[in-house]
This record gives structure tokens, C-alpha cells and sequence, in this order.
């Protein structure tokens, strides 16, 4: 294995931009869409793959939520977070955290509880099969209003200790940050963490927004805040994290070529970037798959790759002493 293939496998990672939906790969779509009885229009494995050729954001997007009715019990969610933790292991990922959309499940019925008490179970066997650490981040849907995200904030304050933070997800262009600035503020005074997809097909001001209308504490993607210099400033000047996922762009077209990817462009102007895997069972590849895509794209150097990984625990919700033992390792895999 060269170099840096090695040095990628073996840096401990935090995974920040992680759906915990768009982990469900094709075999798992089939068993349990048999288990519980749904339809879905594919009849192979070699059929869900090509209808994986996706032009843009909401093409990804009409396959994901109908791919995701096929989640129904309480087991089908543990099922899933145990096999993404699994992956997850093999690349020394340590520390993950993760998005959930329960709009996707209680808007066809499956209750709650149902989603999240069957993601807490994956993830404490995680914990005690991988000792990998998790958090979890309820996501709300942008597509949908302001009052729906307000009831799913009210459905899951019985939960609040066992999320970490909101963040907002699906279709971009034409629903701004703006429109969830109250269900944010809510969550800010529940002392929840805010995160806000932004500026991934959507323009700057998006970004702008999330910073100033949502208060967001991490940037999820965040690639079009380039083409604004004095964003771009802001960004780094404040040390906003952004979880960016070269995998996903290039799936989504976001950038047309992953020999394009602003990711060493981003270090360069000071930004604090992290590598993440969004929707693992869509884009090609786990979290080593996209340190190693845009490593190899990019011609990233050992500190670069060193560096992304260490800006994965600085932007993590985990304090300091629990991310300091991570940084040490960090340090001692530099030259
Ligand atoms: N990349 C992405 N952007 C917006 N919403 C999403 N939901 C799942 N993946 C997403
Ligand atoms: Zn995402």
C-alpha cells in the first residue's frame, strides 16, 4: 500500500457529516424490505446501482427517502447504525457524529421513539464492540415548514440529553437558513448544538445566513462560501469547522471533477476542513474511501491528511480532555 494509503487507514478520525440514512446499502434495502413487507422499484443490486447516477441534490434525494421506507422497526434502525459502526471501525474512525431525520420515519407513522431508540442500541453496542464514541444530530427537513420542524423539535425534548444538536438537511435552493431561524433559537436555548447544511448547492448568502440568523456551530459542506472572499475570512477568522464530503460533491455534482476539489484550497485560505462521508451507501465510499479519493486527486501531503483528521476532533462536540488523547496520537504520526 503507498505511503499515504497507509497514513490515511491508520489516522483516528472523527466522522462529523454522516446520514445515518444514507448508510443503508442495497443488500440491506432488500432484506428488509422482504422483513417488513415494503415494495421498492429495484429488483437487484445491479439496478440500485444505476439508478445511482445522480445529476444533482434532489435526484440523490428522491431515492434516498424512498429507499428509506424500508426502515420500520426498532431493530431495522439498530441494524443500521451497527453496520455503518462496523465499516466505520475499519477505518479507525473513533469518534462519530451522527444525523438523523426522523421527519423521514414519523411522517409515514413509525413512531419517535421507534427511530431513536433503535439508533442509541447501535450505537452502544458500537461502543462496546469498536469503543467508538457517538453522538446523535436531529435533522430537520427544509423541504418541509416551519411548523413541522417545531412539532419534531417538541416530539424529541423528552430526548434532549441523549442529542447532542439539530442541523437542517434536504433540498437546498429555495429554502433558506432564514425560514428555521425560531426553531433554532428554540434549540439554542435547549442548549443544543446547531449545525446547518449550507452553501452546497446553495449560494453564499446561505451560508451567511446560517452563521447569523441560525447560529450555527458547524458548517456542513460549505464549498460555495469560496466565492466569497470576505465569507471565506470570516469563516477561518472565527475557526468555523466545516464538514465537507469529496465523495458526495463529486456524486452530486457539485464540483465536476474530483481533480477540482477546493479541499486544499480550503486549508490554504486558513479554513478548518474535515473530510466526511454524508451518504456512504450513495457515494462510493466510507470515510478512508474520501480521505483517499481527494488525497489522491489533490496530491495531499502527509500534514495535510494529518491536518484534516486533527480538525475532525477540534470541531467535534467532544471537550477537550476527551480529544486531547486523539490529537497526541495525531501529532506522533508526523515525521
Ligand atoms: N448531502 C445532503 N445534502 C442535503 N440533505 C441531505 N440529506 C442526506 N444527504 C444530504
Ligand atoms: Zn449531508
Amino acid at each position: 500500500m503507498p505511503d499515504i494509503a497507509k497514513l490515511i487507514t491508520d489516522l483516528p478520525k472523527a466522522e462529523l457529516h454522516l446520514h445515518i440514512e444514507g448508510t443503508l446499502e442495497p443488500q440491506m434495502m432488500f432484506a428488509l424490505a422482504r422483513r417488513n413487507k415494503i415494495d421498492i422499484p429495484f429488483r437487484s443490486v445491479e439496478e440500485v446501482h444505476a439508478a445511482y447516477n445522480f445529476t444533482n441534490l434532489q435526484d440523490f434525494l428522491n431515492i434516498y427517502y424512498m429507499a428509506a421506507n424500508v426502515l420500520v422497526e426498532e431493530e431495522d434502525f439498530r441494524d443500521l447504525a451497527v453496520a455503518y459502526f462496523d465499516r466505520a471501525a475499519a477505518d479507525n474512525v473513533v469518534h462519530a457524529e451522527i444525523f438523523f431525520d426522523p421527519q423521514t420515519h414519523t411522517d409515514r407513522g413509525i413512531p419517535f421513539d421507534v427511530v431513536i431508540n433503535g439508533l442509541l442500541a447501535g450505537m452502544k453496542e458500537a461502543r462496546e464492540k469498536h469503543r467508538i464514541t457517538s453522538k446523535l444530530i436531529l435533522c430537520f427537513l427544509r423541504h418541509l415548514d416551519e411548523d413541522a420542524a417545531f412539532q419534531t423539535f417538541r416530539m424529541a425534548e423528552p430526548w434532549f440529553d441523549r442529542i447532542v444538536g439539530v442541523g437542517l438537511d434536504s433540498s437546498e435552493v429555495g429554502y433558506p437558513p432564514s425560514k428555521f431561524a425560531r426553531v433554532f433559537a428554540a434549540a439554542g436555548k435547549a442548549r443544543l448544538k446547531r449545525v446547518a447544511h449550507a452553501g452546497e448547492e446553495g449560494p453564499p448568502e446561505y451560508v451567511h445566513q446560517a452563521l447569523d440568523l441560525l447560529h450555527i456551530d458547524r458548517l456542513d459542506h460549505g464549498n460555495r462560501a469560496l466565492e466569497d472572499t470576505e465569507l471565506t475570512t470570516r469563516l477561518a477568522r472565527e475557526a468555523m469547522t466545516l464538514t465537507v464530503c469529496p465523495l458526495s460533491n463529486h456524486k452530486l455534482q457539485v464540483v465536476n471533477d474530483l481533480h477540482n476539489h477546493p479541499i486544499d484550497r480550503m486549508l490554504a485560505r486558513g479554513l478548518r476542513a474535515t473530510i466526511n462521508s454524508d451518504d456512504p451507501a450513495y457515494f462510493g465510499g466510507y470515510i478512508g474511501d474520501n480521505y483517499r479519493a481527494v488525497a489522491k486527486a489533490r496530491n495531499l501531503s502527509r500534514e495535510a491528511c494529518v491536518t484534516l483528521a486533527r480538525n475532525s476532533f477540534l470541531g467535534s462536540f467532544l471537550d477537550d480532555q476527551e480529544i486531547t488523547p486523539h490529537l497526541q496520537k495525531l501529532a506522533s504520526m508526523l515525521p
